[in-house]
Order: structure tokens, then sequence, then C-alpha cells
């Protein structure tokens, strides 16, 4: 709902929508009722718009999306003319964020006044949508074509200041100032100046003249850093309109693009991304835990074990969460270089504004080198990262078991390995846990947390809250070999290969990819982590292509099919970019290069197998890239290793650069119907066999099939839940 109240003669309008204020039906309701009532009462003067509690409007109520309830009126825009339309001055009082439909009601009144602290910004590009309630047509009056294209390509969130700079706020509060009080007096101060130049409807586009060169420049950005997705082509597309055609036709063209946004399975992904996000934090361990019961230990100081490519970055994110940081390594030369990393990282930090003088002399008095576990006995928190070895590993966490209080919880980083197993290195299984940070870990904002068999709900807890201390995206999972993403990812890279040796070559592999919306294809992203990474884990299998004693065929192992190009390249030292050399060739950049080098390689095992290579088309690619994936994710949910398809989705956004406009493996497998992902997934079953088991068919896909065709998404595991309780 809305508030109305009198200080005076000025009328003070307030949103009253927890949490954050959100312009909900009965919110615009009230908003058009209280301008009416303000309006006719001829002892108010002036009108101040602004929210209770926690923040301004921060948009629509993004619930009633794809329902129709968003199309009831009165609707945004309704109110965004009402205002201008005043004939006494609206301000808009702006605290918290005003966002989306928010800064369009702001747009509307005659003036903005914000606090300091407060941030503003059109953000539905990232819901697949636009701001559809003239702010496509207003912005662009205020801050010009060129900063309105940026703002609303890529819906960042800018703080009031930089508004104030480009004219879009007209004054600030300083912190600590009382925004309500300030809004009051400057309404007061505006009665009788007039309101005409202040109606933006009625003032031009400052910088109209240059639209083509500007709409040029952003839909080459755009095309870059948003690949794949429609939003923001159509945002730039109904922007230029404002240098264009009238505001009225301008709106008709905002809300024909709307319409073609919200019709768009990338609106629906989107904000089933906004929702997952948030819906993450909300985990459960089954039979252990959950959020809403289990209460996390309180961490002051965390040490980080290791501080090779994953310690150092886990160790600035333990500082930037404020924590005494203990940093182990047992030899001095890797301490010292460990350390400086980190110190160095810390002041560039500070160069670039990141954090502030006292943030980086707080998080600098906060590393303490050690070299002995015992340096770290009083710790709350240990986070191993030291070399993917489970002897190794083990062998450390039973030395911690002996030296920490018994309080401690200890954490492994590894990526791949038996989270219970390490725990049974210790007399403290139900303090063993996973902590899967993603490469770089100070830059990653994933954090994949794994709970072992006999984790306690403290534990669990425990580490959940310290993801979100480190402001990571924090996602629960169950312990298998690879946990939830790099489970999926091995059937990603493992058919890659596959398709080298029958079809393509790596760009073309990779062009698909990029494509279909990756920043980056599966070769280019090899070459990137480089090679070695995947060779090593081979080599632990035993199955690289130099541990076959001789005679054992190139393209089997055991029964399963296999194929060692990537070994053959890793043999020949072509790790990836920090060589200049892998999948493609570097020159001197980072740019990818495809190299006849590796067409020769790839020509030659052709030629040597008696494999003629056929063509294949985008469509084939990228279902053999994908579906293996969704297979696999299937199967992780069939097992309770993800509680929940969103889990998936967001590691796989987080952690792998899925694009987000398709929502995530499996929310893309519902976008094009459970149906069809298990009929390709048969027919390659069917046609590989026992050798290629990454396609065997996974029971919870072709049970949801065979019984509700393409539920939706947020079925699956209810309908899995009610049919195993029956069964
Ligand atoms: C604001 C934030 C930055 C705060 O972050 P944080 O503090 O971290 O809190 P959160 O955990 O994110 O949020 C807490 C809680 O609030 C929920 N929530 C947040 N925002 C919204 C929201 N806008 N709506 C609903 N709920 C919201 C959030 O989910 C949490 O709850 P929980 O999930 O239960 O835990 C951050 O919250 C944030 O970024 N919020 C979103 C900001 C945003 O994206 N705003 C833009 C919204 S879209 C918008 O405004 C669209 C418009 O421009 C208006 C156009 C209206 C068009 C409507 C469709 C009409 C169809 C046209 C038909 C025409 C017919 C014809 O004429 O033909
Ligand atoms: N590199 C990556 O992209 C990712 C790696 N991981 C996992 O993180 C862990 C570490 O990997 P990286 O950082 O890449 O390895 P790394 O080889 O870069 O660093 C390992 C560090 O551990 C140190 N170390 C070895 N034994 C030690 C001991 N007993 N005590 C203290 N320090 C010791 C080494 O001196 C080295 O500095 C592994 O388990 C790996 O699987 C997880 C996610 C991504």
């Amino acid at each position: 709902m809305a508030l109305y109240s009198r200080e005076d003669d000025v009328a003070i309008i307030a949103v009253n929508n927890p949490p954050m204020n959100a312009l909900s039906h009965h919110v615009r309701k009230d908003l058009i009722k209280f301008l009416k009532v303000a309006e006719a009462d001829e002892n108010v003067t002036a009108i101040v718009l602004c929210g209770d509690g926690r923040t301004f409007p921060v948009g629509a109520d993004i619930k009633e999306f794809h329902k129709s309830v968003s199309a009831l009126g009165p609707t945004i825009i309704d109110i965004v003319h009402a205002l201008e339309k005043s004939s006494k001055p609206t301000v808009a009082a702006i605290h918290g964020s005003a966002l989306g439909g928010g800064l369009e009601l702001a747009l509307g009144c005659h003036y903005r006044i914000a606090m300091s602290t407060s941030k503003v910004g059109l953000p539905e590009v990232k819901l697949g949508i636009l701001p559809g309630a003239g702010g496509t047509q207003r912005l662009p009056r205020v801050i010009g074509l060129d900063n309105a294209m940026k703002w609303i390509a890529y819906g960042h969130h800018h703080p009031a200041g930089v508004g104030a700079s480009l004219g879009l706020i007209d004054r600030i509060v300083a912190k600590g100032g009382d925004i309500r009080r300030s809004a009051i007096l400057f309404a007061r101060s505006m009665v009788g100046k007039g309101l005409g130049q202040r109606r933006l409807s009625n003032v031009s586009v400052p910088d109209a003249s240059k639209v083509e060169e500007l709409m040029a420049k952003h839909l080459k950005e755009v095309g870059l850093r948003t690949r794949g997705a429609l939003a923001p082509v159509v945002c730039l597309q109904v922007i230029k309109s404002s240098a264009l055609l009238s505001y009225k036709d301008g709106l008709e063209s905002e809300r024909q693009g709307m319409m073609t946004l919200l019709a768009s399975s990338e609106s629906k992904a989107q904000i089933y991304s906004f929702f997952s996000e948030r819906q993450v934090s909300k985990w459960n361990a089954p039979g252990i835990a959950n959020h809403a019961t289990a209460k996390p230990m309180q961490v002051r100081s965390i040490a980080v074990v290791g501080l090779g490519t994953m310690g150092r970055g886990i160790a600035i994110s333990s500082l930037k969460a404020g924590k005494k940081t203990y940093v182990v390594e047992l030899n001095s030369k890797a301490l010292a270089a460990g350390v400086k990393y980190i110190r160095g990282y810390i002041e560039t930090m500070k160069k670039r504004a990141q954090i502030s003088e006292e943030q980086a002399a707080a998080m600098q008095s906060a590393i303490i080198p050690v070299s002995s576990y015992n340096g770290i006995a009083n710790v709350d928190l240990v986070i191993e990262a030291v070399f993917e070895n489970m002897k190794i590993k083990k062998e450390i966490f039973g030395k911690l078991d002996k030296v920490c209080k018994p309080s401690t919880i200890l954490a492994s980083n590894t990526s791949t390995l038996d989270i219970d197993e390490i725990a049974s290195a210790t007399k403290r299984p139900e303090k063993v846990a996973g902590m899967h940070f993603f490469a770089p870990a100070h830059i990653m904002l994933l954090l994949e947390n794994i709970y072992g068999r006999k984790s306690s709900a403290e534990t669990i807890a425990t580490i959940m809250d310290i993801g979100k201390q480190m402001k990571k995206i924090t996602v629960l999972v169950g312990n298998c070999v690879g946990f939830v993403g790099n489970r999926m990812y091995g059937y990603y890279t493992t058919e890659s290969v596959f398709i080298l040796e029958e079809a393509a070559y790596p760009e073309q592999v990779d062009k698909v990819l990029t494509d279909y919306g990756f920043a980056m294809g599966r070769f280019q992203v090899g070459d990137l982590s480089g090679n070695d990474i995947g060779y090593k884990i081979r080599t632990g299998l035993g199955i690289t292509h130099k541990q076959q004693p001789a005679g054992t065929p190139e393209r089997k192992r055991g029964v399963l099919r296999y194929c060692p190009l990537g070994d053959f390249l890793v043999e020949k030292g072509r790790l990836g970019l920090k060589v200049g050399k892998g999948w493609y060739k570097y020159e001197g950049s980072r740019t990818p290069i495809p190299d006849p080098e590796v067409r020769k390689i790839i020509d030659e095992y052709r030629t040597r197998h008696h494999i003629v290579p056929r063509d294949i088309s985008s469509e084939e690619v990228l279902q053999r890239m994908l579906y293996p994936l969704i297979n696999e994710g299937f199967k992780i949910l069939e097992e309770g290793i993800a509680a929940n398809p969103w889990d998936i989705d967001m590691i796989y956004q987080y952690g792998y650069a899925w694009p987000r406009h398709t929502g995530g493996p499996m929310y893309y497998a519902f976008t094009i119907g459970l149906p069809q992902v298990l009929k390709v997934i048969e027919e390659h079953w069917k046609a590989a066999g026992a050798s290629e088991p990454h396609w065997q068919p996974s029971t919870m896909l072709t049970w949801l099939v065979e019984n509700h065709g393409n539920p939706d998404i947020s079925q699956w595991m209810p309908l899995m839940q009610k049919h195993k309780s029956k069964t």
C-alpha cells in the first residue's frame, strides 16, 4: 500500500510495501488515489513521493510479471503521467535504491533529490525486458542518448552522485541527513517557479543529432558483451526512437518493444534467474538441516592452507569479508610469494578505488603468515587449498584435526575429491565440509559448498553464512565425484573431442557455443585454464594415451569410447594460452587463432582411423555439447546431490558463464521441452550404447516425460517426490 500524510502545505505520499517497496497493483492503486487527493486539496502546494522503510521503490513487482495483474490499471506509466501533469511541484525523495519503475516514477516527478548513499538505474534489461513506463523516452531527455543507451542496455545501478553529475538528480543529501525533511523544504522552495521545462515529455533529447553514430557504437558493444541476448538490442532500438519520434510515438515504440520482450523465452529465463539467485540461499540438506532451522557458528578468523592459484584468491575473499586471515605454506619461499601476491592485490584494489584506504589498511593488517599448522590452532575455520591429491589432503586433515581447537571447522577446496573420505582422516567428521571456489577465487562469484554424510547442521550453516559474507552466490550440494559443476562439465568436454574426431575443428565447435551466448567456446576455455588440468585428471584415472600398454586401441578404454586428441596436444606441449599454443595459437595476445598444426594433428588422427569427416549442423553440435550435460543434471537431481534444478542453473551461470538469458542448463531443457531433449538423448544412446554412458537417459527425465510431458521446472522435484513416496 501507500500512505498519505501532510506536513503543513506539503503532501507526502510514501510507498509502504516491504521489503523493497515494489510497485504491486495495490500500491499503484493507492498512488493514483493519493495523487488525486493532493491535487484536489487546495491547501497542498507541493507533493513529495518517497518510500517507507529500506528504500524508494525498486521497480515493478517482478512476481506479477507474466501474470494478468501486471497489466491491470493503473499502470506505472499512468502514475508517471499523473505526477508530471500535476499543477503542483512533485519531488521524488530517493533513499536506498530507485530502480526500474521506481526511477521511472522519479522521472515523472518535476524534481529528484537523493541521499548520497543511494543508487539509481534502469536494470530491466537484466530481466530480459525494457523500462516500460516511459524510461526509454524520458531518461535520454535528461542524461542524453549516449548515457541513456549505456544505462539501459547494461542495466547497472549507479551512485546518486553520478546521477547528479548528469543532471538526473537535482540535489544530493549528505550521509546522515534527513531525506524526507530535505525534500519537503526543497518542494516548498519550488512552489510558483513554473513547471514547463521540468515536464520531461516537453523537452527534447540533447544529443539527438548523433543518434546513428551512437546506435552503431552501442550495438557493436552489446553484441560483444551480451552475446545472443535480445533485450539489449531491443532496448537500443527503442531508445533510438526518443531521438527520432515525438514523445507519444516513442512511447508506442516502447510498448511494442515491451510486448516483444515479454513474449520472449528470454524474459522468462531472466526472471527465473532473478528469483533462483535468491532462492539458493534458502538451502536444504535433506535429513540434516535447512536454512530456517540451522544456526551458523561465529567465524572471526580463517586459515587458508596452500597459497597457490586458489589459496591466494580465497585469502583475498576472506580478507574482503573482514576476517583475520592466516595464510599457510610450509615452504618459506612459497609463503613469501603468496603473501606478496595478496598484499600487492590489495594495493591494486586501493589504486583502482575498489576499496578505501582504511579498508586496504585493515585488510593488510589482518594477514597473518604462518609456516606451521601449530600457528593456526585457534582459528574458527580452515580452508585447505593444496594439490588435488587424496593422500596429501588426508595427511593434512589428520594433522589439522590434532592441532586445531575442537570447534574449528575444516573445509577443503577440492574440485573433485570425496569429502567423506577426507573427513575420515579426522575424529571430527561432523566439522568437515567442502568449499569449492572457482578460479580466480576473489573474482568469481560462485561458491559450491559440499556437505558430507556426517557434516553437522552447524557446519553447513556456517559455510553457507561465510559464502554470504564473502558476497558469493553460494549453492549447497551433496558429495559425489566432481560435485555438481565439474561432474556435468566432464561430459561436455568428453563429447567435444568426439565431435572433433568425427566432423569439426575446434573453432567450428566454439563458434556454435559463442553464437548460443557463451563468452568463450569449450576449446578456448580449455586453453585459458590450461589443457594440463584435464590431462592430470585423466592421468589420475590412468587413461591417457601415454599410460596405455602397447597394442591398446587408441579409441577405447575398456568398453568405453575414448578420444586421445586432448592427450596429443598436451604431450606436444600445447598447454594453452600460458605457453602461447593449445587448441589455438596465440600470437602475443589472448586472441585465439585457428592453427593449421592443430588441424594437422586432427587430420592425421582421422586418416589413421579411416574416419571421413562428415558435415555437421550447428544444431547437432549444440545438442551434443549441451544435452549430455543436461542429462547428467537430471541424474544429479535424481540422486539428491542437488536439491533443485535452479541450484544447478546458478552453479552454471556463476561458475561456468552459462548465458543468463537462457536460464541455465536445466531451464534451457525446459524451454526446449523435456520430450524433445529426451528424444535426442535416446537417439544417441541407441546409436552409441554402453560405450558412451553419458547418453544413457536419466530415469528422472524419462519418468517426467512419460508421465507429465514438459512440466513447469518448479514442479520437477515435487512431482518426483510424490512419485517416490508412492513407490
Ligand atoms: C533492490 C535490490 C538491489 C536489493 O538487493 P538486496 O538488498 O540484496 O535484497 P534482495 O534479496 O535482492 O531482495 C529482498 C527481497 O525482495 C524481493 N524483491 C526485490 N525486488 C523486487 C521486485 N522488483 N519485485 C518483487 N520482489 C522484489 C526479492 O525477491 C527478495 O525476496 P525473496 O526472493 O523472497 O528473498 C534487489 O532486490 C534488486 O535488484 N531488485 C530488482 C530491481 C529491478 O530489477 N527493478 C526493475 C523491476 S522491472 C520494472 O520496474 C519494469 C518497468 O519498467 C515497469 C514496466 C511495467 C511493465 C509491466 C508489464 C506490463 C505489461 C504491459 C501490458 C500492456 C498491455 C498493452 O497495452 O498492450
Ligand atoms: N586451479 C583451479 O582452477 C582450481 C583448483 N581447485 C582445487 O584447489 C586446490 C588447489 O589448487 P591450485 O591452487 O590450482 O593448486 P596450486 O598447485 O596452484 O597450489 C597448491 C599450493 O599448495 C601448497 N602446498 C602443498 N602442500 C602443502 C601443505 N602440506 N601445506 C601447505 N601448503 C601446501 C603448494 O606449495 C602450492 O602453493 C586443489 O584441490 C584443486 O583441485 C578448485 C577449483 C579450481
